[in-house]
């Protein structure tokens, strides 16, 4: 089944030069990429183990900790006793570049806002060698649940965990985070897949507003939570301006006490933040923030690094 032609006529306005090739990725379930877990296991165990389950995994260049099998070995994969065990997290290389963006170091204190099912909180916890302060936030009872035993079983002793909705978080702890990821709900764009009609059943521009309007809110309560001279990531995976430099603009506008950092990614499938859209143009600082673009191995993304002076 074809993707709705109004989200094709969008994305076409968005990616003018090579819509087509990146259209294609729509088509095809990606490669599967895992991160070995070091608050449980050392690369060279994993990898031996994964060999005796039959895998065998591809090093990704730009992260020791990343490797990614053919998309057929995903179940061999989920059924792997490191898997069972915590020792790897399945996640795409896209959702691992977030936290590498914001850095978090040991003995900082960190707000994962909107944080189920887990995969970049339990990598924080391992870039801070669960040293320092993570909290993490979820509202969904179901969802929470899964985080709290994503979070124990990968072995992250610093989380704290709060089943809370985000938008009260900056009013509760003002200026108590180093850094705070936003890692925000969205509209699931970069998910879409043609032969997965449920991926895009529910898009529309109605659902892009709605979703707009709640990233906003997170937002507002994530700038609040934020120390002055922290880091804030704003991350989607989404590709409408709508959810993405349009909800930073509006922050700039509001907040003169944060601005966009440059980010530093070593992959080549990217492309600059938009600093238009239809008729609005937004921050020409937007242009720092960084949209990975899709790949045979790389799902779409939106990174923004913020800084509170
Ligand atoms: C993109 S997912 C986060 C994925 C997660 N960072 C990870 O890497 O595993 C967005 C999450 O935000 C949650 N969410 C939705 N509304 C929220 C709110 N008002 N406050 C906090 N989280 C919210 C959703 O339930 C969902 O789990």
């Amino acid at each position: 089944m074809p993707l709705p032609d109004l989200f094709i006529e969008r994305f076409r306005a968005i990616y003018p030069d090579d819509a087509d090739t990146l259209l294609e990725t729509f088509e095809r379930p990606r490669r599967v990429s895992f991160r070995i877990n070091p608050l449980k296991t050392d690369t060279d165990t994993a990898l031996k183990q994964l060999d005796e389950e039959g895998l065998e995994p591809e090093p990704v260049a730009w992260y020791p900790y990343a490797f990614s099998v053919e998309a057929k070995m995903r179940d061999t994969l989920t059924h792997s006793r490191l898997f069972d065990r915590g020792d790897i997290y399945i996640q795409s290389l896209s959702s691992m570049l977030a936290p590498l963006i914001l850095g978090p170091r040991p003995g900082e204190t960190v707000l994962d806002l909107t944080a189920a099912p887990g995969g970049k909180s339990l990598m924080m916890a391992a870039m801070m060698q669960n040293e320092g302060w993570l909290s993490v936030v979820e509202p969904g009872k179901d969802r929470f649940f899964r985080l709290k035993a994503n979070l124990e079983r990968g072995g992250a002793t610093i989380a704290h965990h709060y089943m809370a909705d985000g938008r009260g978080v900056g009013n509760k702890c003002p200026a108590m985070f180093d850094r705070v990821l936003l890692d925000a709900p969205c509209s699931t764009e970069a998910k879409f897949k043609t032969y997965a009609p449920q991926t895009y059943a529910f898009w529309s521009e109605r659902k892009i507003k709605e979703m707009a309007k709640l990233q906003y809110r997170l937002m507002e309560s994530a700038i609040k939570s934020l120390k002055p001279g922290g880091k804030l990531l704003y991350a989607t995976c989404s590709f409408a301006p709508e959810e993405n430099e349009a909800v930073v603009d509006k922050a700039l506008h509001k907040h003169p006490e944060i601005h966009v950092e440059p980010i530093e990614i070593p992959i080549e499938n990217i492309h600059p933040g938009v600093t238009q859209w239809k008729k609005k143009r937004f921050n020409l600082n937007l242009s720092k923030a960084v949209r990975i673009l899709p790949t045979e191995s790389m799902d779409g993304f939106f990174l923004c690094l913020l800084k509170k002076v």
